[in-house]
């Protein structure tokens, strides 16, 4: 029987991309929300959650799927820390939660290798972090590219601190310990990520470029089925697909 997700957002670029692969992911959009509706009266029946709608949204929706103690996976991006907290209250100790910025194996392959290449190249070679996307996208950085951060700072022990977003004026000369991020907007990119490592005499560039949303979709379907019969606990795309190191 294909797995019944009531489906956050159903209507904009990711709820169409996930509704278009639900079948062939054996999953089927058993209720779909929008703006102006009420998700608690379309949840009876479904067996897991998808929210990709809006950073305001999604704590409302983590207490709906807690109450009825379904899998809840979590694509939406640019939540402020007061959602991220209210997020992880309403769920933790309750349901499993898959929580990505990211749903791409690609991206997912990235992280993985951008950890891998920091721990080989060593502070001499200097973190940047190059995110660019279509012109309708509500935050910056993105998610994937937060997460990159999250890694680079995990990997050289630095803190939020070392973390630049942009530069402009009389900056001086960059400091070693540093993590340049840069956001480009535009036209209808639908994600590309770069990280640089830049060092004397060469640099190493990781990059991935998505072209079709259908790669972010598939992932999140996935997750929703790794998710069920999970315990309560929030886990990424990356526990997903085992790129544990
Ligand atoms: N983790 C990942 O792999 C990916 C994450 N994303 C993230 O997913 C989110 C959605 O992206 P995208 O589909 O491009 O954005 P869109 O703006 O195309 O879609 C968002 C949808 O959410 C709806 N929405 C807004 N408010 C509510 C509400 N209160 N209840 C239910 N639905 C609501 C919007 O409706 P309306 O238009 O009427 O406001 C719209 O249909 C973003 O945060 C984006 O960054 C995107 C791609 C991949
Ligand atoms: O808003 C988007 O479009 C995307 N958002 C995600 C993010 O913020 O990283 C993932 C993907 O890059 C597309």
């Amino acid at each position: 029987m294909p797995l019944k997700i009531l489906l956050n957002g159903s209507k904009g670029r990711m709820g169409v991309a996930i509704a278009n692969c639900a079948e062939d992911n054996d999953a089927m959009i058993a209720a779909a929300c929008d703006a102006g509706d009420d998700a608690s009266a379309v949840i009876s029946g479904c067996e897991a959650v998808i929210d990709f709608s809006f950073h305001e949204v999604t704590p409302k929706i983590a207490v709906l799927a807690a109450e009825h103690k379904l899998p809840l996976v979590i694509g939406t991006t640019g939540h402020t820390s007061e959602e991220r907290s209210a997020i992880l209250s309403a769920v933790e100790g309750k349901i499993p939660v898959v929580w990505a910025g990211n749903y791409s194996v690609g991206v997912n392959t990235l992280n993985f290798l951008t950890r891998k290449a920091a721990q080989i190249l060593g502070e001499k070679y200097e973190p940047e972090l190059m995110e660019m996307h279509h012109h309708h996208k509500k935050d910056a950085p993105s998610g994937t590219a937060e997460r990159l951060i999250e890694i680079l700072k995990e990997s050289y022990d630095y803190s939020d601190e070392h973390v630049t977003h942009g530069r402009q004026g009389l900056t001086g000369a960059r400091p070693q310990k540093e993590i340049g991020v840069h956001a480009i907007r535009g036209g209808d990119i639908v994600g590309e990520h770069t990280v640089y490592f830049i060092g004397d005499g060469e640099r190493i560039e990781l990059t991935h470029k998505a072209s079709d949303r259908k790669i972010f979709a598939q992932g999140a379907v996935r997750a929703a089925h790794w998710a069920v019969g999970k315990s309560p606990g929030v886990y990424n795309m990356e526990d997903v697909l085992g790129l544990v190191d």
